[in-house]
């Protein structure tokens, strides 16, 4: 668990721990990969990380070696400001040259006759084919996660079949927040990220951060039921933080 005091210094403090934890794979020789989420906080983060400034120990990123995934998206047209994925370009991805071949979009509407089901097959199967041999996915060092005030993650909404899906990727359709046609990684993904950073700010958060911290049921509450296999790290500011209980939590011991 990591607080911050704001929205404004907790981007900056993900940003900062993000770049090390990336340059660390690099260090290691590793091809590192990053799971982008949208949302407020998800944004800021993006938008500090070119500013960055390595500790004189540590090594830069080398951006131009970054995989970039996305744990969901809205199902809208390319140039629909709803997309993450636009949001994720014009705060990150343009500034620090992330090249196209390492920059893995989920599909917009209107490309063909692509339906959402179709676009969410489509992702899977390109998450497969960048699996190393003999696994189904790739290797995920991070994968970033905002919450909603009701509890989602990624496209996942309390009650949603997506929560019970086993397929990588899905197709939500009637989603409570707009818009209403989306296409999200589900836990079966998410929850093979070495680390799964989940990220909130603002008081609308506090309600659900201390459910899902306190065991609440993922069909209920969706950030109940993502982890990393190596590490779940909530990043909270002070407002978000407002309601957590008191006495520790009943899960998330990594
Ligand atoms: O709709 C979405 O919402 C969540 C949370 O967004 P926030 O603005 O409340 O932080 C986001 O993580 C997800 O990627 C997005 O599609």
């Amino acid at each position: 668990m990591h607080t911050a005091t704001d929205p404004e210094q907790l981007a900056e403090v993900v940003a900062s721990a993000l770049t090390a934890r990336l340059a660390e794979a690099q260090a290691e020789n590793r091809t590192a990969s990053l799971v982008l989420t949208g949302g407020g906080i998800g944004t800021a983060v993006l938008a500090h990380l070119p500013e960055v400034v390595p500790l004189p120990t540590r090594e830069p990123v080398d951006w131009s070696a970054v995989e970039v995934w996305w744990s969901d998206e809205r199902f809208v047209p390319a140039d629909d400001p709803q997309r993450n994925e636009l949001s994720a370009r014009q705060a990150l991805l343009e500034l620090v040259g992330v090249p196209d071949q390492r920059v893995h979009p989920m599909p917009a509407s209107g490309v063909g006759s692509m339906e959402p089901e179709d676009a969410a097959a489509w992702y899977a199967a390109q998450l497969g084919a960048a699996a190393p041999a003999g696994r189904p996915l790739p290797r995920f060092d991070v994968l970033l996660l905002g919450v909603g005030p009701e509890g989602h993650v990624a496209s996942i909404f309390p009650r949603s079949s997506a929560a019970r899906d086993d397929r990588a990727v899905v197709a939500v359709r009637n989603c409570p927040k707009p818009p209403p046609t989306r296409l999200s990684m589900t836990f079966s993904t998410i929850n093979t990220a070495e680390e799964v950073w989940i990220l909130a700010a603002g008081r609308a958060k506090a309600r659900a951060v201390s459910d899902a911290l306190s065991g609440a049921d993922p069909l209920s509450v969706p950030a109940a039921g993502v982890r990393g296999t190596q590490a779940t790290r909530w990043w909270l500011d002070a407002a978000a933080a407002s309601e957590l209980p008191k006495g520790g939590f009943s899960s998330f011991g990594t």
